[in-house]
């Protein structure tokens, strides 16, 4: 297994005209997650990830893939006729041609969202993609890696999301957006870790506390279970 491989930005991928991206996998699906959840999706998934966040549900997605043109992602996706497209990982802002990518997704007229794990400066994600931020939480194992200043430029159309491994992180999580009013600057999304929090203690937390946030359950593993692909 080659580390490097995983934790690094490919050099290949690193300068402004990147014109590919490492790929795991193109499918269509129930967008299961944040704003969009229901709508039928084309995911694109990229390859690498510099966290290792414990809950992580796509680690197959850490390593291997298949190098591709942007061309032939933008040709792939057009095949399933889908309005809607997630650019997903892996982190797929760790590879530079992601950025080129959601541009031509936009100029092909998609209405695209972007997952990525706030590791990474977005500021420079085409202005057209609804960016959706990940705030990783101490249960996480990854919260050093948190670039705070990615909350500072999201729209109000824009969402935040907490994925929540234990009562303590809920705790430390609910402090986190009172103190900065983040509820007030876009959507805040909390989610329990898949396996680690009950969706229903979870929803009780945020009632009791009358929290300004939406609960969010992985629609996709309530119709699939924790299924690659799906
Ligand atoms: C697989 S990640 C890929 C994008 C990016 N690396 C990130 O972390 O946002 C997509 C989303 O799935 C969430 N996720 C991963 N494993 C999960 C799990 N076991 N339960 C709930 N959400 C999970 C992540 O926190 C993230 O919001
Ligand atoms: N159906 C479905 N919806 C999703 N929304 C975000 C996903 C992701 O892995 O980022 C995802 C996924 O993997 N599957
Ligand atoms: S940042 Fe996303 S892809 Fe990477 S380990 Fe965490 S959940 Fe998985
Ligand atoms: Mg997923």
């Amino acid at each position: 297994m080659n580390l490097a491989d995983a934790t690094t930005v490919d050099s290949a991928v690193t300068g402004p005209g990147a014109t590919r991206v490492k790929l795991t996998e193109i499918f269509l699906s129930i967008q299961g997650e944040a704003d969009s959840v229901g709508w039928p999706t084309v995911f694109v998934r990229l390859t690498g990830c510099p966290l290792r966040c414990q809950y992580c549900d796509t680690a197959y997605a850490f390593y291997g893939g298949e190098w591709s043109s942007l061309d032939d992602v933008l040709a792939k996706v057009a095949a399933f006729e889908t309005k809607h497209v997630c650019v997903t990982g892996g982190e797929p802002l760790a590879q530079k041609g992601c950025f080129p990518l959601l541009q031509k997704l936009c100029d092909a007229g998609y209405r695209v969202s972007l997952e990525t794990s706030g590791a990474i400066d977005v500021s420079n994600v085409d202005p057209r993609v609804v960016r959706v931020v990940d705030v990783k939480t101490p249960g996480s194992g990854e919260v050093e890696r948190n670039r705070y200043e990615n909350l500072e430029v999201l729209r109000p159309e824009e969402q935040v999301k907490f994925v929540l491994c234990s009562r303590a992180d809920f705790e430390w999580a609910r402090d986190f957006i009172r103190e900065r009013r983040l509820y007030e600057r876009c959507m805040v999304l909390f989610s329990p870790s898949y396996g680690q929090v009950d969706g229903r203690d979870l929803a009780q937390w945020v009632l009791d506390e009358r929290l300004p946030v939406r609960l969010q359950i992985q629609l996709h593993k309530v119709l699939w279970g924790d299924t690659p692909g799906k």
